[in-house]
């Protein structure tokens, strides 16, 4: 009996052992559901972490180590934490992204968001206060003064119609290089004259100089005050990093920039006045109505909100023009002679097109580029592997938001290595080599309109560059043109003539100097 009683109790502890493992299972399971379910909830729910990055020191953060080449540096950055990493400079956080699709994520599907720019003390002093277009925050104004700027003064309409001018200034420099032949010349010099007198004649209907004696003097001042404007906008700050530093200007940044922001005005003012005291029907440019000052001064309210314009605000987009519409294409100018003068096939394939389009002893006119196929292909490809700008202008989210999976806060800097890109590897076939020929065989894919973000040379989104239709034209203008009229002959090798040197413009380390010859035949 006892025996028995004993295995009925064995028994019954073991049925209880199983449906206490059953139970204990069943209980466990569902929790790790449950917190399977809380961590794919809280998964696309939260906001993701930052990016990776390296480390810098406390206080000043990466600040220290910053090198002179932003764009190399970076690049590598990249290649240790991947396409999306941040940094510190400060408090302040930077990002900086180096793949297509996360361009497209800001430029594309978050565009609005991060249509603001980050503007820096010395870009607010030298527009007045930000009253531009590249470094205004997005909204109205901008919206407003980029329209007058696209549609009034670099329409298609108006861009033919100072043709002219345009053609005047090229033959001009053709002319003094055919006085020149057999002497070295320095072509980042001769492009910068002749995109600076393209660019006030179409402004103001004037040059620098109206004497041709001092002109190239006036031109190399001209040169030397806005390639510092340009290059102030660009040069790291430590009143940027840390705001309450402004007062002391340290490095004398916001001097400089005032400085230099007195040579520009007096010059603005001074065409101005000028033209305020002219009659209306006197200003008849190159077969036009109106130059690109005459548009400003008849503009007198903002379409948007009926405010009126104020003389800095007209001021600010006078200085964008020369600043954005000179450096960039003299410089294009420089890099793409450089790469076709140090191939020998590459020269030779364009003279072949110019004969075949042109016609030997005949200038170039800009109806024959469209026909310039190879000629197209040389200036895509130079703007491939030296884009002019190669961390585009940077950006500001004006709020927090999700880029590649990490959270970029309100207000970070957000930069675009397109250099970088430009130059992956995982991207480009044989990336580092100047290949026109990649771009002859798709051309339409390879357009400047910012949609296929691998290839962004005028950047991309509604803060793309607005003066594409000039800068191409007088790209390819002055290319075909120096090429058609004569055979170049660097004076370095191509490893010295190659290397950079970092700014918002990424120019030349050392200029480019070539000795012409004048062609004559087919066969040389
Ligand atoms: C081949 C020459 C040029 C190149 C490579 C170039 C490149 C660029 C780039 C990369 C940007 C920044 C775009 C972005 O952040 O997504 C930009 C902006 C800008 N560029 Fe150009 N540019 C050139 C010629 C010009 C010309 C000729 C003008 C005017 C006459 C001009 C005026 C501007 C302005 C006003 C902006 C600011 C746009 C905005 O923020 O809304 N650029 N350019």
């Amino acid at each position: 009996m006892a025996n028995h009683v004993i295995a009925m109790l064995l028994h019954s502890f073991h049925k209880m052992d199983i449906n206490l493992a059953q139970a204990v299972l069943a209980i466990s399971i569902l929790i790790l559901s449950i917190f399977w379910f809380l961590v794919v909830i809280f998964k696309k729910t939260s906001k993701g972490s930052l990016p990776p990055g390296p480390r810098g020191l406390p206080l000043v953060g990466y600040l220290p180590f910053l090198g002179a080449n932003l764009h190399t540096q970076f690049a590598e950055l990249a290649q240790q934490y991947g396409p999306i990493f941040k940094f510190r400079l400060g408090n302040k956080l930077c990002v900086v992204l180096s793949s297509p699709s996360l361009v497209k994520e800001i430029t594309r599907d978050q565009d609005v968001v991060f249509a603001n720019r980050d503007a820096t003390i010395a870009t607010e002093v030298l527009t007045y206060g930000g009253f531009d277009i590249a470094w205004s925050p997005y909204g109205s104004y901008w919206r407003n003064m980029r329209k007058v700027f696209v549609q009034e003064i670099l329409s298609g309409r108006n861009l033919d119609a100072c043709y002219e001018l345009r053609r005047d200034e090229v033959i001009k420099t053709i002319e003094h290089v055919g006085m020149k032949v057999g002497t070295p010349l320095e072509i980042g010099e001769l492009a910068f004259q002749t995109q600076v007198n393209v660019v006030l004649s179409m402004l103001w209907g004037g040059t620098v100089e109206a004497n041709p004696q001092s002109e190239a003097a006036a031109a190399a001042n001209f040169r030397v005050v806005f390639g510092k404007i340009m290059d102030l906008q660009g040069k790291a700050n430590i009143s940027d990093v840390f705001p309450i530093l402004r007062r002391f200007d340290i490095q004398g940044v916001e001097k400089e920039a005032n400085t230099l922001l007195q040579v520009a005005d007096g010059i603005f003012d001074a065409v101005i006045n000028e033209r305020v005291q002219t009659k209306d029907d006197e200003v008849k440019i190159g077969g036009r109505k109106k130059d690109f000052i005459q548009i400003l001064l008849e503009l007198q309210k903002l379409e948007a909100t009926g405010e009126d314009i104020s003389m800095l605000q007209r001021k600010a987009i006078i200085m964008d023009t020369i600043v954005g519409g000179t450096d960039t294409t003299a410089t294009l100018t420089e890099w793409g002679m450089t790469e076709v003068l140090h191939q020998r096939e590459v020269m030779e394939k364009v003279h072949n097109e110019l004969e075949d389009v042109v016609g030997i002893g005949k200038s170039v006119e800009e109806f024959h580029l469209p026909k310039l196929h190879y000629l197209e292909a040389v200036v895509k490809e130079t703007l491939r592997l030296h884009p002019a700008v190669p961390l585009l202008l940077p950006r500001r989210p004006t709020k927090s938001s999700i880029v590649g999976g990490y959270t970029i806060p309100e207000n970070t800097k957000v930069l675009i290595n397109s250099w970088a890109i430009q130059r992956d590897p995982e991207l480009w076939d044989d990336p580092l080599k100047f290949k026109p020929e990649r771009f002859l065989m798709e051309p339409k894919k390879w357009d400047f309109s910012g949609n296929n973000f691998q290839y962004i040379p005028f950047g991309s989104g509604r803060r793309i560059c607005p003066g594409i239709p000039l800068g191409e034209k007088m790209l390819k203008f002055m290319l075909a043109s120096l090429l058609h009229s004569f055979d170049w002959k660097p004076t370095k090798s191509k490893e010295e003539d190659i290397s950079e040197k970092f700014g918002i413009v990424l120019r030349k380390q050392t200029p480019l100097l070539a000795v012409p010859t004048k062609r004559t035949s087919k066969h040389y």
